[in-house]
This record gives C-alpha cells, sequence and structure tokens, in this order.
C-alpha cells in the first residue's frame, strides 16, 4: 500500500524501514455516524444560506449545518484536486518559509503539530517537523529547544491523543495512511500524552479543508481537533497556562469569503492563518504575538 506522505524525507523513512503497516480498523472514525453531540446545532434559521451554489437554499428551506459542511468539503476537495502540483510546491515551500522564518514560531518550545498527508493534499508540514526535531547544533545554538507532539486517533467517536514523539523513526502509517506515533518508541518506552505534560504547549499547527479570515476553520468531519481544542484550552485555564496559539495552515483555494463557513458552538475558532500570502493574525492574542 502506498502510503501519502507530504515530504519526501517521510516517505523515505517508510519506504525504508518497509514496515506491515499498523492496521487499526477499529480507529477509523466513522465519519457519517458521529457520536451524539453536546454542542447544540444552531437553528436552521440561523444556517448561511446564500453564499455558495451549494448552500443557496429556497427560503424556509435551509440545509442543516452538517449538511452544509459536507457540502462545502466536498466543494473544498475538488478544488484542491484541481490545485496544480506546480503552485502547491510553490505554496508548501512559502507557507514554511513563513513558519519557519517567524518570532513566534522561533520562540516556541512546545508543539503540537500535524504529519501532513499528501493523499489528503494537506499543507506539507515536512520541514517544520524536521526543524523542530533537529538536534540543537552544540555552540551554534539557532533556535530554542523544542518539544514535538503529535496527533493519535484513540477510537471513532472523535479522541485523539496528542504524544511527543523525538524522531520520526518513532512514527508508523495508521489504517487512514496517516503517520502517527508507535505504541512505543525506539527505547520501549510510551510516548508523553500532553494532557499529561508538566508543562503548557505554547504553538498548534493546524490542519484543516477550508479557513476564513475571521477564525472559522472546517475539518474533516470528525471532530477530532474540536474535541481536542476544547480540552486543551480547559486543561490550560485549570492551570493558569496561557493558552496556546492556534494557528492554521492553508492554501490559497481553501481560505473562504466570510459567511461560507458554516459552524456551532463546537467548532473551536483558529487565532492565525498562514498562507503562502502571509500570516493574517486574528484573535486579540494573534495581534499581540504576531
Ligand atoms: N495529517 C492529519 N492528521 C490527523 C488529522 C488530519 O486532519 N490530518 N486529523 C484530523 O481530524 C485526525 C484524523 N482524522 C481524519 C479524519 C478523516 C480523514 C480522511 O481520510 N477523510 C477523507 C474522507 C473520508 C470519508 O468521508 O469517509 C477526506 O477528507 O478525504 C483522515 C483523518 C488526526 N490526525
Ligand atoms: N467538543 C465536542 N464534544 C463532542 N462532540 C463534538 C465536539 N466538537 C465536535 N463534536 C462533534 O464531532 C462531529 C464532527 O464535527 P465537525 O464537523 O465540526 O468536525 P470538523 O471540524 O470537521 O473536524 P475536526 O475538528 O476533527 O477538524 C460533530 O458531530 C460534532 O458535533
Amino acid at each position: 500500500m502506498m502510503v501519502g506522505v507530504s515530504s519526501p524525507a517521510l516517505l523515505n523513512l517508510i519506504i525504508k524501514r518497509g514496515r506491515s503497516l499498523v492496521k487499526m480498523a477499529h480507529l477509523v472514525p466513522t465519519l457519517s455516524s458521529p457520536p451524539p453531540s453536546p454542542c447544540p446545532a444552531l437553528p436552521r434559521s440561523a444556517a448561511i444560506t446564500t453564499t455558495t451554489n451549494t448552500t443557496t437554499v429556497a427560503a424556509g428551506m435551509s440545509k442543516s449545518i452538517p449538511d452544509q459542511k459536507r457540502a462545502l468539503r466536498s466543494d473544498v476537495r475538488k478544488a484542491l484536486k484541481a490545485f496544480s502540483p506546480a503552485l502547491r510546491a510553490q505554496e508548501d515551500l512559502a507557507i514554511q518559509n513563513i513558519v519557519l522564518n517567524s518570532s513566534w514560531f522561533k520562540s516556541s518550545t512546545r508543539l503540537c503539530a500535524y504529519i501532513s498527508s499528501q493523499s489528503l493534499r494537506e499543507v506539507d508540514t515536512g520541514r517544520i517537523l524536521g526543524e523542530i526535531l533537529k538536534s540543537p547544533d552544540d555552540g551554534h545554538q539557532t533556535q530554542v529547544k523544542k518539544e514535538l507532539y503529535v496527533p493519535w486517533v484513540e477510537d471513532k467517536n472523535s479522541n485523539m491523543r496528542m504524544l511527543k514523539i523525538s524522531s520520526l523513526e518513532d512514527l508508523v502509517a495508521n489504517s487512514m495512511n496517516i503517520l502517527e506515533p508507535s505504541p512505543v518508541d525506539a527505547n520501549g518506552n510510551q510516548h508523553e500524552d500532553v494532557m499529561l505534560a508538566a508543562n503548557p504547549v505554547d504553538l498548534f499547527l493546524l490542519p484543516g479543508l477550508a479557513f476564513d479570515r475571521h477564525g472559522r476553520r472546517l475539518g474533516r468531519g470528525g471532530g477530532y481537533y474540536d474535541v481536542f481544542l476544547k480540552k486543551y484550552q480547559k486543561l490550560a485555564t485549570e492551570n493558569n497556562w496561557n493558552q496556546p496559539l492556534l494557528v492554521a495552515l492553508a492554501y490559497s483555494v481553501q481560505i473562504m469569503e466570510e459567511g461560507m463557513i458554516p459552524v456551532t458552538p463546537c467548532d473551536v475558532p483558529i487565532d492565525a492563518l498562514v498562507s503562502a500570502a502571509g500570516v493574517i493574525p486574528i484573535s486579540p492574542s494573534a495581534l499581540e504575538r504576531m
């Protein structure tokens, strides 16, 4: 099976090791039948109406928010498919350069970042992950030492953990063809769960399908990030920590006009968006820190 990874380094890792893929069919999210939601959906009358072909509806017959989300996901997947590989590569380079050269990335010490998947056509994080994991050069330390936590899908009920890795060797492909931490690291130790870490994460680099300039984010429909981010924000509040900066990475075709992304109270807004055109700080904390 071909694993879709965004960076040649990650791809080589998979090929080189030639390990059989870990099968976790029981962990594949049943995207069509999510768990009962504690987040009340907005009334239909509050649903977005006249924005795209997919959400334009007759008066009083607006689509439900889940239906609007499904339709927008489908539109964005098509746009990503039609996005030229050359432009995509240009944007991958520009986005990663913006992150790597930013003061907020350089000064971050604990990060949660996604391992980009080429088959999902996600903004490449390969160089960023490499930079986070590289050992600081003795005597020529150019960056603050960083700790990296990456997603591990726990079950199909939107539960995801963020586990600490210290090397890309700690990753194996899951049943969704996304690289995840293996059950134990190279030394046979469990990966630390960020929810049990003594110190706070300062930066999240988030994936998603669609975003807008006002902080709305549409994910892939599993609810994994929304559930996790709510829990982590609660943990930060309980510990009197600063809230982490939530920064999403987006190709130009994933940035929507205001009003196109349907949201419910469960959707956690992002603080900032990085596209090839630059950083868009959104929240007051992003305006302060970026
Ligand atoms: N790189 C990466 N890792 C991640 C996420 C992510 O979005 N990106 N996740 C974020 O939640 C979690 C995994 N959730 C996922 C949810 C759906 C699909 C997926 O393959 N979706 C297909 C459609 C499947 C369907 O409709 O049945 C797709 O989007 O094309 C993958 C991962 C944790 N790890
Ligand atoms: N905090 C939460 N607690 C419980 N269920 C939630 C929470 N957040 C989202 N969900 C549920 O998860 C399902 C998917 O939500 P939604 O479509 O917003 O996901 P998404 O934003 O596309 O995915 P992700 O958050 O993984 O990027 C919905 O049924 C939603 O009600």
